[in-house]
């Protein structure tokens, strides 16, 4: 059933021709209607460049999400209604008389407007500034942006700048598009809904943290945008430690959007600078060469469409991340995050203290101490791994490792998990920014990063090498093990 006056909206999407859009958003747009999320009269205007029709766009997306959408999810009646509600109007973004014709789509339906900039990120202002000179905004615009947000604090701020010209932050909703799956959602109610966590978490029972966002693709024909950003603009800077502090965070007083970035951007703040005298000990960039990936040979990253051979980006980046406060003294949370791993895996794990004193067996004290795993994709869902004791008379008191097991999928009979810009999306339509990113979390971010990338352009040499399909260089094994532990690869 439609929530009409929840979500009555008009849709602007800008750069409605690129990947994001035509991979994920016209997607997701179709799975809400399918949900009866999208107002029935709510429209959508597809912009971009390309001089095209309506109906040669609509046909093109019907075909599109025809050999995309699984076959049980796919509803005639709903794809015809959904392709019904858009529009394709040709403009070039920087000129300001190609608004006028946007403008008049609006004038016709005078509904809250949101504008989705899924367009390169030095485009953002130039479309803000040319909505407002064509009346196109007002105090109930919503304006979407994607990551990245520039490539440093500066240029992050020149876009911020110009978006605050023309919008107030409580009309901007910045994607960082972790920020919507179930999963990583989760992580809020598992900290905040469980008082069982409340009083472990923090330095006295954690010794470590492990966060690993792993892929098993490569750059997948984007070498013009990856290329300039590396691994650790492209994702650790936003969805790393997103991650990050939502595990670190202090408890907000509520779910309000502004008490959760409050609490966020405390532990950007107290994010431990990694100074050039760490560079060993700390941090680890890895570039992929030629090995194998899914059963299939593939090039290493110098070989890629498009390669510049001489690039010394990184497709991996391994982290031993510091936090200089109370709760997280002495607690190093490991990120790692790379192209071309073994597999998809995205994974956070809690590594507890042992029990202050031991009365077992003592050639069992190798045993694992107590690890929450938390698995955000794929196979969602949560294991606890404690020690019993094994069955049996001849065991004795025997200890044996074991999980506590949630999967997510065999746990709740809710059907499919929703995509993350689904939610995303959603939210914005009801104007609920809390699983959005506000501008001093990007600031400090990126602040922490461009850091990082100083000490490493002034000490650090070329990325280690590590071929197609493994784990990453074996010097991001050496930076755990230095520290007497592993990473947790019993995926
Ligand atoms: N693709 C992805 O998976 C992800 C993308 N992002 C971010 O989303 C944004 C979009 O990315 P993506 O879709 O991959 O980029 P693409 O380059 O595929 O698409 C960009 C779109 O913007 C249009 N465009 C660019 N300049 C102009 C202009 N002057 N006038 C009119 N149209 C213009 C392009 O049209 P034309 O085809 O004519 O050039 C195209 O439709 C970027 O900020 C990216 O960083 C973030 C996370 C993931
Ligand atoms: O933002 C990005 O994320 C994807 C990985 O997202 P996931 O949802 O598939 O885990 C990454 O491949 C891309 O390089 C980056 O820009």
């Amino acid at each position: 059933m439609t929530r009409e006056n929840d979500t009555q909206c008009d849709l602007m999407l800008f750069g409605a021709l690129g990947d994001l859009a035509q991979r994920k958003l016209f997607p997701a747009l179709y799975q809400l209607q399918r949900a009866g999320l999208l107002a029935r009269n709510s429209r959508i205007l597809a912009l971009a460049r390309k001089k095209l029709d309506t109906q040669s766009l609509r046909q093109q997306l019907r075909d599109k999400l025809s050999a995309t959408i699984p076959g049980h999810e796919l509803e005639e009646a709903v794809l015809a209604e959904f392709l019904a509600k858009i529009e394709y109007l040709p403009l070039d973004m920087e000129q300001p008389a190609d608004y006028e014709a946007a403008a008049r789509w609006r004038d016709e339906n005078p509904v809250p407007l949101v504008v989705y900039m899924a367009t390169p990120p030095s485009l953002y202002g130039t479309i803000a500034a040319n909505l407002r000179t064509a009346n196109c905004t007002g105090p109930s615009t919503r304006v979407v942006v994607e990551k990245p947000i520039g490539h440093d604090f500066a240029s992050s701020q020149t876009i911020n700048d110009q978006l605050a010209e023309v919008f107030d932050e409580s009309q901007l909703f910045r994607i960082d598009h972790y920020l919507g799956k179930e999963t990583v959602q989760n992580l809020i109610a598992l900290r905040f809904a469980n008082n069982l966590f409340a009083t472990q978490w923090n330095q006295n029972q954690i010794s470590h943290v492990e966060i690993t966002v792993a892929e098993s693709v490569g750059i997948e024909g984007r070498w013009g945008y990856f290329d300039k950003a590396g691994q650790l603009r492209d994702m650790v800077q936003n969805h790393l430690l997103q991650l990050l502090c939502l595990i670190a965070m202090d408890p907000p007083s509520d779910l309000s959007a502004d008490s959760i970035r409050d609490e966020k951007v405390k532990v950007l703040k107290a994010l431990r600078p990694i100074m050039p005298d760490m560079m060993e000990t700390h941090l680890v960039r890895g570039q992929y060469t030629a090995g194998s990936s899914d059963g299939r040979s593939v090039p290493g990253y110098l070989d890629e469409e498009g390669a510049d051979r001489s690039s010394h980006t990184e497709t991996f980046v391994a982290i031993k991340a510091e936090i200089s406060n109370w709760r997280w003294a002495g607690v190093p949370f490991y990120i790692r995050t790379g192209k071309r791993l073994p597999e998809k895996l995205s994974q956070i794990i809690i590594h507890f203290k042992p029990a202050p004193h031991y009365i077992f067996d003592p050639d069992q004290k190798h045993l694992a101490n107590n690890k929450l795993i938390i698995r955000l994709q794929p196979d969602e869902g949560m294991s606890l791994q404690i020690l019993t004791k094994d069955q049996g008379l001849e065991k004795g008191m025997r200890l044996r490792e074991g999980p506590l097991e949630l999967s997510f999928s065999e746990a709740f009979s809710t059907g499919r998990i929703p995509d993350a810009y689904e939610r995303l999306l959603w939210e914005v339509m009801k104007g609920k920014q809390y699983l959005f990113v506000r501008r001093d979390e990007v600031e400090f971010a990126w602040r922490w990063v461009d850091q990082v990338i100083k000490a490493w352009e002034a000490h650090s040499g070329p990325p280690k090498r590590y071929a197609a399909g493994t784990w990453g260089p074996v010097a991001s094994i050496a930076m755990i093990t230095r520290d007497g532990r592993s990473w947790y690869e019993d995926a």
